[in-house]
């Protein structure tokens, strides 16, 4: 018999539950008590219907109400200083840690926050030194496990592997020099031994491990690690099956096949390739395999006649036990279901799956492999194999324009016309910046008039009429705002757009959008991607009247803001049937007439932000230059129309740039800003090693939490930013938009940080 199993499910609820309490809960409006209270009906509502769904292995302890790394460091006393004897309770020392705190007398930033792999959603990164005290203060996996033993459903418990947990952890400051969160190891596994032996005390059969880090290049290092940690937790814990994600293992199998572990699972959505080698490898041992047929990562159909013949490949090589069919990944990435879009045409809906409809999938195909003779399964695989040639038939019509200037694109178009050295001269006399100018990453706090002024013209509660002009009062409060506290290139702050790249798929042809299709970005942020589904067009400009209105009413310079190509992709669900480059390219030259356009509408400065670049980056290094070539590519391709007065301007937060720092250097904007709030001088250091030669804002201050930057801690940021890049090459700007802040604080923390770039200008 072939058992299904979902390797994780959303957390946010269907109609984002957790988002709504856990809101509550920080604004004072809903006890601790109440708080625990939604998150376990919001666990029940997802055990059940998988339970309904027919799923066999379904999973407990993925839930979380921020992060599902920070809950393993809380769990297990990975809890830095400067969080410890505040007299918060420990729910709020969470919180903290995930979002900072300022409030009464309680002043601390939040922990950095990374991609998690090459997804949109971000982790909080464990603080690691030789003085961490390791210990198990509570198993939540245990706590879920009995949660749902109690609603009469048995789980299997999901917990993040202590390699992964380690090595996705970072050095904190009070470690030495050399220090390798790896070393920690001994020292964390007893507090693995303890959870585990409690999951196998209470009666759990077995327990998912994931170890998502040996998909990377790195793990090949790491294979005595593997060994030893696994011999010493094998014996006391439940069945462990060891969970992949993402990408392939390559060489990794040859020592994870001799791992002491009852079960491994692999990626054959993103990996497909890896399956003969990795049943020749375990062919021959005790392993069971878990496919990874259905996607955790979009949200297609799958096809079930590559799933079944993946599944019975894997069976004439292990037999029928020894096979489960399974979600590629965690469905954390994907909405929760389908049910609830009420706007799709009825074509639309039957492409897609969400969470829901994916943990059916697992089902039917592990039932079909199993060789059950279910009326209801022989229908449903007849059903999918309709959709499927449907959608097929559906992606051969494309949009022959549209192609046909792809293929017509000449390698000029990729260069500006002149170098940035001469670009920086001309862009001088006509933009008339100070030294040090200050400037905002594009959004202003998205407030609750905004939103409510949205939702009423998306209604039809208001006219368009009324509703531009609302949204030209904000754009006139945002640009005087600014004028008074003193920046100088000015931004008009985004009000228009619900989400930085939904606002633009909304008005290209090739999209489309959902109602309910929510997915977390980090801690109580969800994203609604896009879903790209054609070929790519630009009908008619989409942000030059709104850009053109703000330099109307303002002397100073306003900077343009588009989203880049490569972001508008990676933060959608693309599409499956043609290559993510010529996606990138429709979207491109679509952006590169806006740009255009914004240009000759008198806009001189103009931001296409790519924040997402690094994290649509190949998981194996071996891939790399094929992606970033295309990449950088279609950015430049975006941006290089202009003239040489035309200052382009580039965004990244939340990049590891260390591994793309030629990159950036080729994109060859006239100015990036880059999150640095949170990460050490060490970037910078590197910066400069490359020999980064544009203009940089490395972002003085955090926005991601509403904490106030003082000023003279923002002088203290540009003094060492200063020791390291020429002055003459320093904007001064917070490290991302400030859509997600409230006015008090963006005004105190503005003000603070023009005081601190007159403190340069006047002693630098
Ligand atoms: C995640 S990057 C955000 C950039 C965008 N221009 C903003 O200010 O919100
Ligand atoms: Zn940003």
């Amino acid at each position: 018999m072939v058992f299904s199993s979902v390797l994780g499910f959303p957390r946010i609820g269907a109609h984002r539950e957790v988002k709504k309490a856990v809101e509550a809960y920080w604004a004072g409006k809903l006890s601790a008590a109440d708080l625990q209270k939604a998150a376990a009906d919001v666990r029940k509502t997802s055990w059940t219907s998988l339970k309904k769904h027919n799923v066999d292995l379904i999973p407990s302890g993925d839930f979380t109400l921020y992060d599902h790394v920070l809950d393993h460091s809380a769990a297990f006393n990975v809890i830095p200083k400067r969080y410890v004897g505040l007299g918060l309770s420990d729910l709020d020392v969470f919180f903290a840690l995930g979002r900072g705190r300022q409030a009464d007398g309680v002043d601390v930033p939040s922990c950095e926050m990374k991609k998690w792999f090459d997804s949109n959603y971000h982790y909080v990164v464990p603080e690691l030194s030789e003085e961490t005290k390791f210990k198990l203060l509570y198993n939540k996996a245990l706590q879920e496990y009995n949660e749902a033993k109690e609603l009469g459903i048995t789980t299997r418990p999901v917990i993040l592997g202590p390699i992964s947990y380690l090595v996705l952890g970072k050095a904190s400051k009070e470690a030495s020099a050399n220090f390798e969160p790896i070393s920690l190891l001994p020292k964390i596994l007893p507090v693995y031994k303890q959870l585990l032996s409690e999951l196998k005390a209470a009666g759990v059969d077995s327990v998912q491990v994931d170890e998502p880090i040996l998909v990377l290049d790195k793990a090949s290092d790491l294979d005595k690690q593997y060994a030893t940690a696994y011999a010493e937790l094998a014996p006391v814990a439940p069945k462990i099956i060891l969970t992949t994600y993402f990408a392939r293992l390559d060489s990794n199998i040859n020592f994870i096949a001799k791992l002491p572990i009852a079960g491994l699972h692999i990626d054959l959505t993103r990996a497909p390739e890896q399956l003969d080698g990795v049943l020749t490898a375990i062919k021959s041992t005790q392993i069971n395999l878990s496919l990874g047929v259905v996607s955790g990562r979009n949200i297609w159909k799958s096809d079930f006649t590559t799933a079944i013949k993946q599944g019975q490949k894997a069976i004439a090589a292990l037999g029928h036990d020894r096979v489960i069919i399974a979600t590629s990944s965690s469905l954390l990435h994907t909405p929760v279901t389908l049910a609830n879009e009420k706007q799709l045409t009825e074509q639309q809906k039957d492409w897609f799956s969400f969470a829901l409809e994916k943990a059916e999938e697992v089902a039917t195909i592990a039932a079909i492999l199993s060789d059950s003779q279910d009326p209801q399964v022989a229908a449903a695989l007849e059903a999918n194999r309709i959709s499927i040639a449907k959608r097929r038939e559906f992606e051969h019509t494309s949009d022959d324009a549209v192609r046909k200037r792809v293929a017509s694109i000449t390698p000029d178009m990729y260069h500006r016309k002149s170098e940035f050295a001469i670009r920086k001269e001309v862009q001088a006399t006509k933009l008339q910046l100070p030294k040090f100018p200050t400037t905002t990453i594009g959004s202003f706090p998205q407030t609750k008039e905004i939103r409510s002024a949205r939702a009423k013209h998306g209604k039809g509660d208001i006219t368009d009429a009324e509703y531009d002009e609302f949204l030209k009062k904000e754009i006139e409060t945002v640009v005087r705002f600014q004028e008074k506290i003193g920046l100088d290139l000015l931004v008009h702050g985004e009000p228009e757009r619900n989400d930085m790249v939904q606002y633009f798929g909304e008005q290209l042809n090739g999209f489309v959008f959902t109602q309910n299709g929510w997915v977390q970005s980090y801690g109580s942020r969800y994203v609604r991607p896009p879903i790209v589904v054609s070929d790519v067009s630009r009908p008619k400009p989409m942000t030059v009247k709104w850009s053109s209105y703000a330099q109307s009413i303002t002397k100073n310079s306003m900077k343009g803001m588009l989203t880049g190509p490569v972001t508008l992709l990676n933060w959608s669900f693309p599409r499956e049937d043609v290559p993510r480059k010529l996606q990138s390219q429709q979207l491109a030259l679509a952006l590169r007439d806006e740009v255009i356009d914004l240009e000759a509408a008198g806009i001189a400065a103009i931001q296409v932000d790519e924040p997402a670049i690094r994290e649509g980056l190949p998981l194996r290094r071996s891939d790399w230059n094929e992606y970033l070539g295309w990449a950088v590519d279609t950015f430049k391709l975006a941006t290089a129309g202009v003239e040489d007065g035309t200052q382009t301007h580039s965004h990244f937060c939340y990049s590891d740039f260390g591994d793309i720092f030629t990159s950036i250097q080729r994109l060859d904007a006239d100015v990036i800003s880059i999150e640095f709030s949170k990460s050490d001088m060490k970037l910078l250091h590197t910066f400069q090693q490359y020999g980064y030669s544009n203009q940089i804002g490395p972002g003085v201050y955090d926005i991601h939490s509403p904490r106030v930057p003082g000023e003279q801690e923002i002088i203290d940021r540009l003094k060492a930013t200063l020791t390291i890049i020429p002055a003459h090459l320093v904007f001064v700007n917070p490290d991302c938009g400030l859509k997600t802040r409230g006015w008090k604080e963006t005004e105190t923390s503005l003000a603070n940080l023009v005081a601190a770039a007159r403190w340069a200008r006047a002693n630098v």
